[in-house]
C-alpha cells in the first residue's frame, strides 16, 4: 500500500478536526508534507504551528501536495517557511514529494509542477532520487537583488564573510567561499538582512576540498542553519565554478547531514542527486 493512502485515513475520535500528515527528510533537512489536492491548503498560522517542535511536529518546511497547474505534471508543490511565507524552490523536499508519488503511481519518472515551473524528478534507488533544478542565474533582477551590482563579487561583507556570489536557482541564494571555521549563526543573519536583498537571502558557506569536492553549511531563509539544503548546493557548485575553484561538470558537496551529487547542465540547470528517508505519519 503507498504510504500516501494515509492521507485518507480518518483522523483519531478524540482529534475528528485534525488532518493526516507524513514526515519525510532529505539529508536530515525535514519536511511535513500534506495532501491538499481535496483538503484546503493549511493559513500561515497553521503552518508555523505545524514546524515549532515545541507545539508541532517540527519541520524546516510544510510542504503543500496540490493539483498540478502543468500539464503532465503529477502534482504541484507550495513550499512554506517556518514563518508561514512561501519558497520558490526546495531540492531537498522535491526530492522527498518524488519518492512519495513514485510510491503512489509506480512510475520511475515524473514531473513535479512549483513556483519555477515543473522539475523532472528521477529514482536513482530504492530511496535515491534526482531532480534537475533550475536554470541558475547571476542575473541582479532575477536573484533578486535591490540594485545593479556585480552578482559575482558582491559589494558586501559580514566578518568573514567577503567577496560572495549572488545567484537564483528560483530562489535566491548569496555563496561564500572560505578557508577558516565561520560562526555561521553569528555571520550569515547580517548577509541575510542586507537591504541589497529585498527578499532576504540563503546564505551557503563553502569550502573548496578539492576541484569537484565542496565542504558546505547554509543559513536557510528566514533564519536557521539546516543539515542540508539542496538548492544551495547546486548553487554552490556553479558558483565555484564561475570563479575558477572547481573544474568539470560532475561534483560532490558534503553537508552537515550527508552528502549530494551535482552535475550541472550546458543550460544552466543542476541535476541534484542524494538520498531521501520515511520519517513517520500522524495527525495535526
Ligand atoms: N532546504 C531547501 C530550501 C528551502 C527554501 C528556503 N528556505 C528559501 O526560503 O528559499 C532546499 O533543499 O533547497
Amino acid at each position: 500500500m503507498p504510504v500516501t493512502d494515509f492521507f485518507a485515513v480518518a483522523p483519531p475520535a478524540a482529534q475528528p478536526l485534525s488532518r493526516p500528515f507524513i514526515k519525510m527528510q532529505g539529508l536530515r533537512n525535514h519536511f511535513v508534507f500534506l495532501d491538499c489536492r481535496l483538503h484546503p491548503v493549511p493559513s500561515p498560522a497553521d503552518i508555523i504551528r505545524i514546524c515549532d517542535v515545541h507545539a508541532g511536529v517540527g519541520a524546516e518546511q510544510v510542504i503543500t501536495i496540490e493539483p498540478p497547474r502543468a500539464a503532465n505534471a503529477a502534482a504541484f508543490m507550495g513550499i512554506h517557511n517556518i514563518d508561514g511565507t512561501v519558497a520558490q524552490a526546495c531540492g531537498n523536499a522535491t526530492r522527498c514529494l518524488a519518492w512519495l508519488l513514485f510510491d503512489e503511481t509506480g512510475q520511475e519518472e515524473l514531473l513535479i509542477d512549483s513556483l519555477g515551473g515543473p522539475l523532472q524528478c528521477r529514482k536513482e534507488g530504492p530511496w535515491d532520487v534526482s531532480v534537475t533544478l533550475g536554470p541558475i542565474t547571476t542575473d541582479w533582477a532575477r536573484v533578486p537583488l535591490a540594485r545593479a551590482v556585480d552578482t559575482q563579487h558582491l559589494p558586501l561583507a559580514s566578518g568573514a564573510l567577503t567577496d560572495g556570489v549572488a545567484l537564483s536557482i528560483g530562489n535566491p541564494h548569496a555563496v561564500f567561499f572560505v578557508d577558516q571555521e565561520i560562526d555561521i549563526p553569528a555571520l550569515a543573519p547580517g548577509i541575510a538582512r542586507d537591504p541589497l536583498f529585498p527578499e532576504s537571502v540563503n546564505v551557503g558557506v563553502a569550502r573548496v576540498v578539492d576541484a569537484t569536492t565542496l565542504q558546505l553549511a547554509v543559513w536557510e531563509r528566514p533564519g536557521m542553519l539546516t543539515q542540508a539544503c539542496g538548492t544551495g548546493a547546486c548553487v554552490a557548485a556553479y558558483a565555484g565554478r564561475l570563479r575558477g575553484l572547481l573544474r568539470g561538470s560532475d561534483f560532490t558537496v558534503h553537508l552537515p547531514g550527508g552528502t549530494l551529487r551535482i552535475r550541472l547542465l550546458d543550460d544552466g540547470r543542476a541535476v541534484m542527486s542524494g538520498p531521501v528517508a520515511f520519517c513517520c505519519t500522524g495527525y495535526v
